[in-house]
């Protein structure tokens, strides 16, 4: 084991996807086949270089293992399994002789080709970012592939840097994990830990062996008491895997890093393991209070790495705070450091990027590269005393003071408006009156509909491209989108869908569109974040209060009606989903921004329904999402955020019917929730987990109208008319045929055009085949 002394100042990771979305662009041109692997491998290499150097100029160290190594070409938990050797069966065939997989055969894993699925992808933790989820067996082989770790820690020390490898541990990487198909009844990967450590072992001694001093193991996993795994066996697992790692004589130092909340109980048993850093979540969690004599007495000879810089948003925020909070630290050990709470990965790289944002909103702001530095800051004040930092402290105090006096900040009509709201109006009519209510749209049993957005191909983003250069006028620009609706409205005709959509193309994002248009907002040129794999958001920044200065939507939603004798769904994205995908205002709670969000949404349906839209969606993905990794939070959330989009709805008449889409398959862990939104029919994510939702939706007696996904368009592929088929028969044995509602698992707006109307010509056929089936007469015995 080393003796290297833990840096002062660290960041738990950084954004990978590049300043200009170089990553992206790299990525998307391998799979186009416009350029080859070395290209994109050389691509890759020269944004670390730039990253390392960028990282360094901004304060943290050369050569002191401050530095993380936190690059991934598409996911950190698919370079895990890869690392590891869990390789789903259907994927062994992309293995070499000796059980390698090249960038081709990686992001085929990801991406699924012809009949092999790709791995589930899921939310990471309470962030925007999705993960894809390992397969674990009884039958796994472990075996350690560690190549493109060993090769970035050694691309780095040659342009002299010494910096600190970062994996998910083990821990997270087996709770992350779903039992892979086949799998007998109650195996749980976590089964699997004793045959997967040794290999994490064997890791960390060619690491050390390389030159290492420290590894960063991110064991997120152990903040969330949402893990489908009863907490004993998560302590467990801690310290059987920590005292394997910790009792291995050649190895690096081990940080285990415990992002995105509180380690709570779990705090004991990583600190009685044989490792030497500890990083707690100081945002969001708590300094340790009152430890427990051991475990007081085993921190006191570990270094503690306080996470006090939101890795999760964009404040500036309260420095002298946060420093506060990592000094009072040293109460508990004598070797104390500071970082973020969480990767960067969550914000974007850089707000001096930002030409058109107001001055005074960005002297609030603080992005990835300003993180750094505050973070290198800190360090310096740990080090020299906080006199040496008074400076810089007061500026960002000073930062806060003005913020919250701005003008837009406090906007007393609209705190008004919410504090006049009654009971009254969370509710709708009857659920039983809206359905009689409703029964003049006239659909068929199974009705099919999408989800909202249309392929936005690159004569849209073009379009759009030109609009913000100034090359297109607002009239014409306008024009090309009526144009696209018009054929996305032909084209659902012609399918035979029944419920239509316009299709979306006039939105560059589901939530920036409508952050455009409302005030309290403000928006970014660069601001890209990763979301999943090569695709970012760009989110945007709620800093005042919100209202709407003009409606938003129905020009699009009218014009698309004014084609079609069906009805066309208004389109509206919900209050928590706003919320969950913007830069937040942290300081007041976010049920009161979330009520101001529905309030102007509640306007929007109102002229959507003056304007003869019968159908009308609002969206919800990110309820989950933005659910408390802590149970004893999860009551207060669900409450504002069910509340929210309530008072959004509440004021919809009974006929019109209300849609919500939710895209993650964990449906059974808020279904109370949903049942509470009192949406006439929820659309959610299934296709990718093979409708396993079905047993949940049937169990709880969700009674409203639902649409499982029978198509995964996070996928290229193209589901046949069986499969599909199949997927609806499952769903029929379970749901009541008239409830039941036939949809992709979500959005089309990532896919080809190709591949959208070959998979919803599938679906069309797939259903008229279950609706002949449910009306063949039941033969008596
Ligand atoms: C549904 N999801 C969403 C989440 N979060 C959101 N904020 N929005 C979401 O839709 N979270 C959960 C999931 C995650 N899924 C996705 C799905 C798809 C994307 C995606 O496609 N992202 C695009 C960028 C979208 C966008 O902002 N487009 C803009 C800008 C387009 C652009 O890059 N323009 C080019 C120029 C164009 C040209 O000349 O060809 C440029 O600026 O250089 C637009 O359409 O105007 C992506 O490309 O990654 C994200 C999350
Ligand atoms: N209406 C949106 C929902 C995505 S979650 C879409 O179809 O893209
Ligand atoms: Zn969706």
């Amino acid at each position: 084991m080393t003796a290297h002394a833990f840096p002062t100042g660290t960041i738990l990771g950084y954004p990978r996807i590049g300043r200009r979305r170089e990553l992206k662009r790299a990525v998307e041109a391998f799979w186009a086949g416009t350029i080859d692997a070395a290209e994109l491998e050389a691509r890759a290499a020269e944004l670390r270089a730039a990253t390392r150097e960028r990282l360094a100029a901004l304060g943290l160290g050369r050569d002191d293992s401050s530095i993380p190594e936190s690059f991934s070409y598409y996911d950190q938990v698919l370079d895990a399994a890869i690392a590891v050797g869990a390789v789903p069966e259907r994927f062994q065939r992309l293995q070499d002789d000796a059980g390698r997989i090249d960038l081709a055969g990686y992001f085929t894993i990801a991406r699924g080709e012809g009949d092999d699925a790709p791995l589930e992808m899921t939310k990471w933790f309470d962030s925007n970012y999705h993960y894809l989820v390992p397969e674990i067996g009884p039958d796994t082989a472990f075996a350690l592939h560690a190549d493109r770790i060993l090769a970035e820690f050694a691309e780095a020390r040659a342009a002299g840097f010494l910096t600190r490898p970062v994996l998910v541990g083990p821990v997270t990487f087996l709770l992350l994990a779903k039992a892979a198909e086949g799998a007998p009844d109650g195996f749980r990967p976590i089964d699997r830990l004793d045959d997967l450590v040794p290999v994490y072992a064997e890791l960390l001694a060619e690491l050390r062996a390389a030159g290492a001093a420290w590894v960063q193991l991110d064991e997120p996993a152990l903040v969330s008491e949402s893990i489908d795994e009863p907490r004993d066996r998560v302590l467990d697992a801690i310290g059987v895997a920590y005292d394997v790692l910790g009792s291995a004589e050649d190895r690096p130092a081990i940080f285990v890093a415990a992002p995105y909340g509180a380690l709570g109980d779990a705090l004991p048993p990583l600190a009685a393991a044989p490792i030497e850093a500890i990083g707690l979540d100081l945002v969001r969690g708590t300094a340790p209070e009152r430890p427990d004599p051991a475990t007081e007495e085993s921190l006191a000879s570990k270094t503690l790495v306080a996470g006090v810089i939101d890795g999760h948003n964009i404040w500036r925020g309260d420095l002298a705070h946060a420093f506060e909070r990592a000094d009072a630290l040293r109460s508990l050990s004598s070797e104390v450091a500071v970082s973020t709470s969480t990767s960067l990965l969550h914000v974007p790289h850089d707000v001096d990027d930002e030409s058109d944002l107001d001055a005074r909103l960005v002297s609030w702001l603080a992005f990835a590269d300003q993180k750094v530095a505050q973070v290198a800051t800190l360090a310096r004040g740990l080090a020299e005393g906080r006199e040496s930092i008074e400076g810089d402290l007061d500026a960002a105090s000073a930062a806060l003071a003005d913020r919250a006096g701005a003008p837009g900040v406090r906007v007393p009509a609209v705190r008004d408006r919410l504090a006049a709201l009654a009971d009254r109006d969370f509710s709708r009519a009857a659920y039983d009156e809206r359905v009689a209510a409703q029964e003049s749209l006239d659909l068929p049993e199974l009705p099919t509909t999408t989800i909202g957005s249309f392929p936005q191909t690159g004569d849209i983003r073009r379009a759009r491209a030109r609009l913000v250069k100034g090359e297109l006028s607002d009239g014409e620009y306008r024009g090309l989108m009526r144009e696209e609706i018009e054929r996305v409205i032909r084209l659902q005709e012609e399918l035979g869908l029944d419920v239509l959509v316009h299709g979306e193309p006039e939105r560059n994002d589901m939530v920036q569109y409508f952050a455009e248009l409302l005030d309290g907002f403000a928006v970014t040129q660069h601001g890209w974040v990763q979301s999943y794999g090569s695709r970012c958001t760009r989110p945007s920044i709620l800093w005042g209060d919100v209202s709407r200065p003009a409606p938003m939507t129905v020009e699009w939603s009218t014009y698309a009606q004014s084609l079609t004798g069906k009805p066309v769904k208004g389109m509206l994205t919900g209050p928590v989903t706003i919320l969950a995908w913007s830069f937040v205002r942290d300081d007041q709670p976010l049920g009161d921004t979330a009520r101001q969000v529905a309030l102007a949404l509640r306007d929007e349906i109102g002229d959507l329904e003056s304007a003869g839209i019968r159908v009308i969606q609002v969206d919800e993905p990110a309820l989950r999402e933005l659910l408390p990794l802590k149970l004893a939070d999860q009551p207060a959330y669900l409450d504002w955020s069910v509340g929210s989009f309530r008072l959004a709805t509440g004021g919809a008449a009974a006929a019109t019917q209300v849609h919500t889409h939710l895209c993650y398959s964990e449906f059974g862990v808020v279904i109370d929730a949903i049942r509470n939104l009192d949406a006439d029919v929820t659309s959610i994510e299934a296709a990718r987990s093979r409708m396993e939702v079905v047993d949940d939706i049937s169990t709880s007696g969700f009674d409203h109208g639902i649409g499982p996904g029978v198509y995964d368009i996070h996928s290229p592929r193209v589901p046949s008319a069986a499969e599909v088929q199949a997927l609806l028969e499952r769903a029929v044995a379970e749901i009541p045929a008239s409830k039941l509602w036939v949809n992709p698992d979500c959005g089309l707006k990532t896919r080809g055009y190709d591949e959208t109307v070959a998979s919803l010509e599938h679906i069309i056929e797939a259903t008229r085949a279950v609706r002949a089936e449910l009306a063949e007469p039941v033969l008596a015995e």
